[in-house]
């Protein structure tokens, strides 16, 4: 039986714990997730294995990134079998604060964004990229791991935790990994939980509408209809889409020169209650 990672409720615990390890000269390594944990965070961990002696995951469903009509009272916690799925990969530390903990009365401070963080998911959550990052940069001042892991599903999230980083000069790196994927095409999500059977069938569409769309366009260049036809057939389909995009795969800017930019299709449609969200390179 691998040994259970340590659960550590506050920034005083895990740091002392950090220390010790700093102490013996170890590299720390972090992934931040809300839990529910599934094949795709598990990846992060294990890829931050190879890149740390030590591994510390933050289980936290973090209010400020929630606007009040969203799920943040139904979010997935599964903490006993999210912290045994942790203790297979032989995880150190779980880092599991409460709401007070890391926001007690008084807190006053955010960080506000530009840059990546426009528009997006930023014109349909506009509260959404500043609880983020400040709870991001929270935990990466609480344990100043030396890289920190983050998933490409969440790719506007992922440069927008890249920038941060950069400008504030944090000292770890912020790693990217590939989205893990169902057989199917889904990308595994905590919130798949929400889907019904029906709308887990139609779920699919959204990742073969993506790679039909990015097909046609590195065949023509012709972004508009690719993309139109994509949003008509996630709506044929039963989704309501807030955009289905091209975009500058580095800045998250609009396309301007389609042939000399990298690029990258990003995704978020609704199906029933359920808000997915999607990318792939073009
Ligand atoms: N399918 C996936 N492949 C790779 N990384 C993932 C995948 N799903 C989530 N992650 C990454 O795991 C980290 C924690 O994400 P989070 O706990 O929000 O899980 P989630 O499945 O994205 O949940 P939600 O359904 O709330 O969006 C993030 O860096 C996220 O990008
Ligand atoms: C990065 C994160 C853990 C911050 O709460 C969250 O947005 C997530 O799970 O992607
Ligand atoms: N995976 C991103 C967290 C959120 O949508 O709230």
């Amino acid at each position: 039986m691998p040994a259970s990672p340590i659960i550590h409720r506050t920034v005083d615990d895990l740091r002392s714990a950090v220390s010790d390890w700093r102490r013996d000269g170890l590299r720390i390594g972090m992934v931040p997730t809300m839990g529910a944990l599934h094949s795709g965070h598990l990846e992060l961990v294990r890829a931050a294995r190879e890149r740390a002696d030590r591994i510390i995951v933050s289980i936290f469903v973090n209010p400020t990134q929630f606007a009040p009509t969203e799920d943040f009272g139904s979010y997935p916690r599964t903490e006993t079998s999210d912290v045994a799925k942790l203790a297979e990969l032989g995880v150190e530390a779980v880092f599991a604060p409460n709401a007070n903990e890391m926001y007690p009365t008084g807190y006053s401070t955010t960080v506000s964004l530009a840059g990546p963080a426009i528009g997006l998911e930023t014109d349909f959550r506009p509260h959404f990229f500043s609880g983020v990052a400040t709870v991001v940069s929270k935990l990466l001042i609480a344990a100043f791991p030396d890289v920190a892991m983050f998933g490409e599903k969440d790719y506007q999230q992922l440069m927008v935790v890249r920038q941060m980083a950069r400008d504030l000069r944090l000292p770890t790196e912020i790693v990217g990994l590939p989205t893990i994927r169902e057989a199917d095409g889904l990308a595994l999500s905590s919130r798949n939980a929400y889907l019904s059977a029906e709308e887990r069938q139609a779920a699919t569409t959204i990742s073969r509408v993506m790679r039909h769309a990015a097909d046609a366009i590195r065949a023509d260049g012709d972004a508009e209809a690719a993309l139109a036809e994509g949003r008509a057939t996630l709506t044929a389909a039963g989704f309501r889409v807030d955009y289905l995009v091209l975009r500058n795969a580095e800045t998250l800017a609009e396309i301007v020169d389609i042939a000399n930019e990298p690029r990258r299709m990003l995704a978020a449609a609704w199906l029933g209650k359920t808000r997915l969200i999607d990318n792939i390179a073009v």
